[in-house]
């Protein structure tokens, strides 16, 4: 025994090699240690959410990450509390938005937003440091609407989750107020609603001229089942409401829906049944997925069933043709629904006499609204709108008008003096000298 101590100690080589077997099972434990440590932490303090590139609150987060950077720099200068800064690490990976911004003129100026890139990044967030990281999935796209499959994971040392619901509160607070004082248009796309480019200014409701009363009693009726969600519920009637607005072309049905839905706030999800590749089943999901807050918009519901009968509808076997959407898929949607939420159904329509009566009965259409060809009325208040204050040279053009209109048995679209006041905006007395152009 004393012989093998002292070998030890006078053996360098055995004195090293003890030395880095303490040293390695001191890191070994130390190593253990840490991921044990971590995995603890992990379990108890650290929390993560993450945002599908498929869930609305995606494109929030990700312009929240970048918007918030610039308020940050502001802030700071302000030596204020900062809200949420971004500091990616590295700095060379972003990927750019692109917005188209109509100006006052008509014309159209662009922005590149920069968002965070693929890749990991710092953030913080009241105080609270975060890591941010996007990835996308190479090989896989979502189908419905064409984008490559991303995730964008939040990850921060907390107990609280809540820390999460308030990140997303704000960055949707932040998405509403660019949305502010405009209207968003819904397509489908595929089974799903898709926003049809940026949110656009909202059209004013007196800008749609309709004959004495109309836009205010469908205004006041929208309103009215609005404020009515309880009353249907007790006694069990669907909570919804369609509207059908026929008359000829370019009497202003699709202009004053979209003021109408800019009036109280709503969007619109635009359907076209005639759509290649509709059937009953997409129409079904569709009409129960509306966004919140939005109209459904089907246009020229009479182009959607044009030699399309009943009969061979159910004479045809399923097998020979590809699935479509029928007359009765479209009744069932209509009826379908099953929402807590309201549901508003506008329709247009050039044929009132097209249509199958089945589909305009009450339940699904409970207004049918004629917008004619402009009255006596229109012409004035439309002439007024375009040339203000010439009150009486828009007695003499409506005077001039009624005449002509008199002679030939014809009558105008808003559309058609519309065009006739924009064709000569500069002078008002061409409008007038011109009037006989409007019937040519
Ligand atoms: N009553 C109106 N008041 C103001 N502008 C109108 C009116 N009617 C039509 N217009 C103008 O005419 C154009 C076409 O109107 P709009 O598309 O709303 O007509 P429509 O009745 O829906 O036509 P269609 O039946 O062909 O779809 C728009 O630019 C709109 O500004």
């Amino acid at each position: 025994m004393e012989f093998a101590k002292k070998l030890i100690e006078s053996n360098p080589l055995f004195n090293a090699g003890i030395g880095l077997g303490v040293l390695g099972f001191g890191a070994a434990i130390f190593r253990k240690g840490m991921s044990q440590t971590y995995k603890i932490l992990q379990k108890k303090y650290i929390i993560s959410m993450e945002i599908p590139s498929k869930d609305p609150s995606f494109p929030w987060v990700l312009d929240f990450l970048s918007k918030n950077e610039l308020k940050n720099k502001m802030l700071k200068k302000n030596k204020s509390n900062f809200l949420f800064k971004l500091k990616p690490l590295p700095p060379n990976k972003l990927s750019v938005n692109t917005d188209f911004i109509k100006r006052e003129n008509g014309s159209t100026s662009h922005s590149f937003n920069l968002n965070p890139g693929i890749g990991s990044y710092f953030s913080q967030y009241n105080g609270k440091y975060f890591f941010v990281e996007r990835t996308r999935e190479a090989k896989m796209i979502d189908l419905k609407n064409g984008s490559p499959w991303e995730t964008l994971t939040l990850t921060t040392l907390s107990m609280d989750k809540d820390i999460f619901l308030n990140i997303l509160e704000d960055a949707k607070k932040e998405a509403s107020l660019n949305e502010t004082g405009k209207l968003v248009l819904y397509t489908s796309w595929g089974v799903d609603w898709k926003q049809f480019g940026l949110p656009k200014r909202k059209r004013n409701f007196d800008s749609v001229v309709l004959d004495n009363n109309i836009a205010e009693n469908l205004l006041m009726d929208v309103k009215n089942f609005l404020k009515n969600g309880s009353w249907y519920f007790k006694r069990g009637i669907p909570y919804r409401r369609g509207y059908l607005l026929h008359g000829p072309p370019g009497s202003g049905k699709t202009s004053f829906i979209q003021a109408l839905a800019g009036e109280l706030d709503y969007n619109i999800c635009l359907l076209n049944l005639s759509e290649r590749g509709m059937t009953d089943d997409k129409l079904a999901h569709l009409l129960n997925q509306v966004p919140p807050r939005s109209f459904v918009l089907l246009e020229d519901i009479d182009a959607a069933f044009p030699a399309r009968s009943e009969a061979t509808e159910n004479t045809t076997p399923k097998s020979m043709h590809p699935p479509l959407l029928t007359l009765s898929g479209l009744l069932n949607a209509l009826d379908g629904v099953q929402s807590s939420e309201e549901r508003i159904i506008f329709m247009t329509t050039n044929h009132l006499s097209k249509l199958d009566a089945a589909l305009i009965r009450p339940g699904r259409v409970d207004v049918k609204q004629l917008i004619d060809n402009v009255t006596d009325y229109q012409i004035k208040k439309l002439f007024l709108k375009f040339f203000e204050n010439e009150e009486e040279k828009s007695k003499i053009f409506l005077s001039k008008i009624k005449e002509i209109m008199l002679k030939c048995n014809k009558t105008l679209s808003a559309a058609q003096l519309q065009g006739h006041f924009v064709l000569f905006k500069d002078n008002v007395d061409e409008v007038i000298e011109n009037v006989d152009k409007l019937f040519d």
